[in-house]
């Protein structure tokens, strides 16, 4: 059951250790023995006129989203790994959840859509991968849908994995901000490993693609890592002073289990070292002169990072 699938991937986790839980750790209940110790997160809501977005922690460190259209009432879900959470949510808001949005094929995203699939029947799965689980509907670069009156955009970012999707959320006529659901291609503050693509790929997903959005659009990411990538910003950039202030922040946050997220696309260009390959401070860090050269480095930098227990 997902019960005993999110139990053991928490038990994984706990030993393994990620930022928030460490440091959520304060707060934390106690399971099992003494060495295993996690957090229990809170949920949050954003609200917009236009949209609201429900951040639902799940395992140790992802996030599920649930979109809805305030007009409408009807939601999406964003990488549903834990179902019976998702269908309290859906309760919650009273609304019509009539889709699920994949970012990738990874378990800990795409797991839970066989159990959400017989839970509701009828809903639509969108991913950009075949092994994406109870997939209804492949999509590719900018295909475009509707829920309710929300338009949904899907952005292909391979490079953590070959099939990966962002998906962007506008209402027309709105002053209100956009919502990009990055999964593990964009993190606060960091980016996903490229275990299934390269440095190029990385950039153009970063740079080119959600890069060019508007830089008021909220990013809603696939783990809160926010504070572990801070510290390896810093160790990039130890004299930006925006980044010891979002860590000194995000640390606060996660000591009350809240999350750090959304933060938005001009928010990630002063901040996280892969958005900012051009700049000259993090090509520096890592003795490259060339965008991309500084991506590839400083990935195979933060893949043998140790992050400092602080
Ligand atoms: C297979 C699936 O579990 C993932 O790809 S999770 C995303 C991945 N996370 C980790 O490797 C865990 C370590 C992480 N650094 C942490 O802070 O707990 C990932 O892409 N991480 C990005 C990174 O920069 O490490």
């Amino acid at each position: 059951s997902d019960k005993i699938l999110a139990s053991v991937a928490m038990l994984f986790k706990s030993l393994v250790g990620s930022a928030c839980t460490l440091i959520g750790a304060a707060t934390a209940l106690k399971f099992g023995t003494s060495h295993t110790v996690f957090s229990v997160r809170k949920t949050s809501l954003v609200e917009q006129a236009n949209m609201r977005v429900e951040l639902l922690p799940a395992l140790s460190d992802n996030y599920m989203y649930l979109l809805i259209d305030v007009d409408t009432k009807e939601a999406a879900i964003v990488d549903p790994v834990e179902p019976i959470k998702v269908v309290e949510a859906v309760k919650k808001h009273g609304v019509r959840l009539t889709t699920i949005l994949t970012t990738h094929h990874h378990w800990d995203h795409a797991s839970g859509n066989e159990k959400m699939v017989k839970l509701i029947p009828g809903l639509r799965v969108y991913g950009g991968d075949d092994r994406v689980d109870a997939l209804t509907k492949k999509v590719t670069h900018s295909h475009n849908f509707k829920l309710g009156s929300l338009n949904v955009k899907c952005l292909f970012t391979p490079c953590h994995t070959t099939g990966h999707i962002c998906y962007y959320v506008t209402k027309e006529n709105s002053s209100e901000p956009p919502a990009v659901f990055t999964g593990d291609t964009l993190f606060v503050a960091g980016c996903g490993k490229f275990f299934e693509g390269t440095a190029e790929q990385m950039y153009k997903a970063l740079i080119e693609i959600l890069g060019r959005l508007p830089p008021e659009t909220r990013v809603y990411c696939g783990h809160e890592y926010t504070v572990s990538n801070l510290k390896f910003a810093r160790h990039v950039e130890p004299d930006n002073e925006v980044i010891q202030k979002k860590l000194a922040w995000a640390k606060e946050k996660c000591s009350n289990d809240e999350p750090t997220i959304p933060s938005t696309l001009a928010d990630e260009f002063t901040f996280n070292p892969f958005m900012r390959v051009k700049e000259k401070s993090v090509q520096d860090h890592v003795k490259q002169s060339d965008p991309i050269e500084t991506m590839r480095s400083l990935r195979k930098e933060k893949d043998g990072f140790r992050v400092p227990k602080e």
